[in-house]
């Protein structure tokens, strides 16, 4: 067997307030093999959003996890950037809103590097920038020069989703990325990001309460509640899976 993507063993996040200590992630155990693309379901408050963090080091958990066999617990969120990528639900959370679509693009390609973003680097990557941006078929082509913050939240979610995967993350966490938009910019955003994720061999964690995409996308579906792993249907487990069966979570 091929080694983990991403592997958490006993993880549990406990925070403090006012003077109680509240576990809100409890004994996680999860192997995330390459690219698993796993669904993540769950009442409000189940610790989706938590889990994320602690993967992504934003909040400070115990047991261990790691990236590629290498143990990262150690790590903090900034160190552990460079293996993760992140969209969150909020369309103004991914983007620089001054900035033009362009100049967000390149510069997520060059994310983490030293050298500032040169108006000679984006004129030669105009041609291959459009074509990215094309694909959406949403119109983000035809607005390289204008600033996000001009765009709808569709088209700002999309960018947010090409800029997340610009450098191939290790590991792509996708935090309800459809929720704000309507239905028929979040199938077509969806099924972009399913394309995505195949054509790049990504491996990714989506949360999402659209309990029809957490079903029709992904190998693999997790169920988190109260903190806990409820349930895990892999592959094979899956396909069978149907709406009804998922609804004793959602009592
Ligand atoms: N930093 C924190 N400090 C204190 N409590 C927190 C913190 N982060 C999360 N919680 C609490 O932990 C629980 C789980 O929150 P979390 O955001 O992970 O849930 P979720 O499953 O993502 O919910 P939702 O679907 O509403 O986004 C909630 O009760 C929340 O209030």
């Amino acid at each position: 067997m091929s080694e983990a993507a991403v592997s958490l063993t006993n993880v549990s996040v406990t925070v403090h307030q006012q003077n109680q200590s509240k576990t809100i992630l409890q004994n996680m155990n999860l192997t995330i093999a390459p690219q698993d693309f796993i669904t993540v379901l769950g009442t409000n408050g189940a610790g989706k959003s938590t889990l994320f963090n602690a993967i992504a080091g934003n909040l400070s958990a115990s047991g261990t996890i790691t990236f590629a066999g290498k143990n990262v617990t150690a790590l903090n969120a900034i160190q552990r950037a460079k293996y993760i990528s992140r969209v969150f639900q909020d369309p103004k959370m991914g983007t620089a809103g001054r900035m033009s679509v362009a100049e967000n693009l390149v510069l997520a390609q060059h994310r983490g590097e030293r050298r500032t973003l040169r108006g000679r680097r984006l004129e030669a990557q105009r041609d291959q920038l459009k074509e990215e941006t094309a694909q959406f078929g949403n119109g983000l082509d035809q607005l390289l020069d204008s600033p996000t913050e001009t765009l709808s939240g569709g088209q700002r979610q999309s960018l947010s989703l090409l800029m997340a995967v610009q450098k191939d993350p290790a590991l792509l966490l996708l935090d309800e990325h459809t929720a704000a938009l309507d239905p028929h910019t979040s199938a077509q955003l969806m099924a972009l990001t399913d394309k995505i994720i195949k054509e790049r061999k990504l491996t990714a964690l989506m949360i999402t309460h659209r309990m029809d995409d957490a079903l029709q996308y992904g190998n693999r579906l997790i169920v988190l509640d109260n903190g806990r792993l409820r349930a895990d249907y892999n592959a094979a487990e899956k396909k069978n899976l149907k709406r009804e069966d998922l609804l004793e979570f959602f009592d």
